[in-house]
């Protein structure tokens, strides 16, 4: 199954046209740039291209209010005095006579791509829309969003798809305050938003937007606002969010479809942000969200103002989404002692609500630290809208080139071979030092009879990995069963590092598979990833495929899977999973046993000091 891009150029057709500093950021070459990045890079051709359509007033309607949607129908007919007056009555966001137009294309391409995903005719996809929707709210218009795209996909999944849960991600650097609104009281919608906050001082200044802002009534404990009371966070600081708070909640919540809200002025040189991230910490946001709802993803624009980082994060998004695996985690360290804060005060308000947050710590009683006076990553303009004094640069993406053959197998003759995969020939050419390595070690293993023949396949195997010809690969069958990463700097296997980490059930393993084995993992920055399924895991298919989905994250997706002799009948889905097909959903995770929780509390206080991407609190 495909990726959808739905875009049409008639979005880029309305504009500012008077003086309004606030607005003139959010201007039409925003979506030129993205869309053009995609057709330059070949993404878009490898898209399945969806056609907008306008969006009905049923459809406005499921989140908007008549008198809201009548206002706006007049627009068109108005002139400069009347679409400034009538502009006048909502904050930061103009009209334009072609704007009501565009907006109802911004949710029909929406609903378009809502569509092919629930009914299976695509994977996954990207609307490429704008005017935004995350501001806007039953009755008005706000930051720049006329009508709420996202929270009317998630009311129409519901109602014509029959989803049951549907988890929206705002990675925005705003709080889509209009979502949240929406969904205050619906357990059935979990909404998370990280935003820049400065304890309240940035827009748009809402006391409601802080971590104690979780929901009411049936609708305790879904809503999660994650606020940056600091700007300048960088990779680590997002990636920890998503570890410790996001994807534990989310696959404990078990959607059957993810909404996501991607803004991208939260990324690096944006104006709005004032955030540190680089465009490729994208790939590795899109590809954890993945395998949660069986792959059913939907990525929708919101924001995103530096022209530059919007597209290449864009085309980050994108490439995820198509089932390459992202690159190497650039410069990876803790996350900052802001991030930590409010990663801490996240975790402790919702512990009540989720099973898998039971053991963070209380809410913190401290004051805020005073604010150091640089952000995390050093100097930054501390204004709200100031410009920024010197330009802001950061290296351009590498290039994702995707290798010849993205999945081997090695296979005892007699087992078929899963299509969209190679058989792999047994070893020929040179010894790189990485397969000397390997070999000499497994060699020194061969005493206890391991089977030397499958070891040089397997040597062979990660040659072609490191020369980037292979991706992934399944040689077969082995015997051991531990899992071990294998640094990337040169080729040594340190085994002070290999993690064993018993647990009694799925649940424990999927938590520690998220809160432990990712970080450490992401922080780890390992060469190749070997995950080596132990005896009788048919039982926990389901669980040891999401783990080689998300383990894809690491290593630039080098896998190498070894699967027991006794386990033919997993070789075709783990092939598919390394093909990038998601896992299947797991459902709704149901808590974790006490036992568990103990043992991984107790092994990540232990490894934290030196692997800080496991800290979850504030170390002063
Ligand atoms: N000082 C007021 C700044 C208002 N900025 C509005 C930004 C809307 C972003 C939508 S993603
Ligand atoms: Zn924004």
């Amino acid at each position: 199954m495909g990726t959808a891009l739905v875009y049409d150029d008639e979005m880029t057709k309305y504009k500012l046209l008077w003086v309004d500093p606030v607005c003139e950021l959010e201007v039409p070459e925003r979506l030129q740039v993205s869309h053009q990045a995609l057709v330059r890079s070949g993404l878009a051709g490898r898209c399945v291209p969806v056609p907008v359509r306008e969006a009905t007033d049923e459809e406005v309607l499921l989140v908007h209010s008549a008198e809201y949607l009548e206002g706006v129908k007049k627009t068109p007919f108005m002139d400069l005095e009347d679409l400034m007056a009538f502009t006048q009555q909502y904050g930061d966001v103009y009209f334009h006579p072609n704007i009501y137009h565009c907006a109802k294309l911004a949710i029909g391409a929406t609903l378009q791509l809502v569509d092919r995903v629930m009914t299976g005719k695509v994977r996954n996809g990207m609307a490429l829309v704008r005017p935004p929707g995350h501001h806007s709210q039953t009755s008005q218009a706000n930051g720049f969003c006329v009508f709420n795209n996202v929270a009317i996909a998630a009311q129409y999944a519901k109602k014509h798809h029959g989803a049951k849960r549907v988890l929206i991600v705002d990675w925005d650097i705003h709080h889509g305050q209009g979502i949240q609104y929406c969904f205050e009281d619906d357990p059935s919608v979990l909404y998370f938003s990280w935003h820049r906050y400065e304890h309240q001082s940035f827009w748009p200044n809402l006391r409601e937007s802080d971590f104690d802002s979780v929901g009411s009534g049936k609708g305790a404990g879904f809503n999660i606002n994650v606020p940056w009371n600091q700007v300048g966070m960088g990779n680590s600081d997002y990636l920890a969010v998503f570890f410790h708070v996001l994807l534990p909640v989310a696959y404990e919540f078990g959607p059957d479809l993810v909404l996501i809200s991607a803004g991208f002025d939260s990324a690096i040189g944006d104006p709005e942000g004032h955030m540190c991230a680089t465009p490729d910490i994208f790939a590795h946001l899109t590809h954890l969200l993945m395998n949660l709802a069986g792959g059913k993803v939907c990525a929708v624009l919101e924001g995103g103002y530096n022209l530059t980082s919007l597209a290449q994060s864009v085309c980050q998004t994108v490439q995820t989404l198509l089932g390459d695996p992202p690159p190497h985690p650039a410069n990876l360290g803790g996350p900052c002692e802001s991030a930590l804060e409010s990663v801490h005060s996240a975790r402790s308000v919702h512990k009540k609500y989720w099973s898998c947050l039971q053991h963070a710590g209380e809410p913190s009683t401290k004051t805020c630290r005073p604010a150091q006076q640089d952000g995390p990553q050093g100097p930054q303009s501390n204004g709200g809208g100031e410009a920024q004094k010197e330009a802001i640069a950061w290296p351009e993406p590498l290039q994702r080139v995707a290798p010849s053959v993205r999945t081997a197998l090695v296979l005892p003759d007699a087992v078929p071979c899963a299509d969209g995969c190679e058989r792999f020939s047994p070893a020929e050419g040179p010894d790189s030092m990485a397969t000397a390595g390997l070999r000499k070690h497994f060699l020194k293993e061969s005493e206890d009879g391991v089977n030397v023949k499958l070891l040089y396949n397997i040597t062979a195997l990660v040659g072609k990995m490191e020369k980037n010809e292979v991706w992934h690969c399944l040689p077969f069958p082995f015997v051991p069963s531990y899992v071990l990463c294998v640094c990337s700097k040169h080729l040594h296997i340190n085994f002070n590092h290999t993690l064993t980490y018993g647990c009694g059930d799925t649940v424990g393993l999927m938590q520690a598979a998220l809160g432990l084995l990712l970080p450490l993992g992401y922080q780890y920055a390992p060469g190749l990833v070997l995950l080596v399924r132990p005896p009788g895991c048919r039982a926990r298919e389901d669980l040891w495929l999401q783990l080689t989905g998300l383990l894809q994250g690491l290593a630039a997706g080098h896998t190498l899977v070894l699967v027991q002799e006794n386990e033919t009948a997993s070789v075709g889905i783990t092939a598919s999973c390394l093909l990038g097909n998601a896992a299947p959903s797991l459902g709704s995770l149901a808590a974790p046993g006490p036992e568990d929780v103990e043992s991984f509390e107790r092994l990540r206080l232990r490894l934290q000091t030196d692997w800080p991407l496991l800290q979850t609190t504030e170390t002063w």
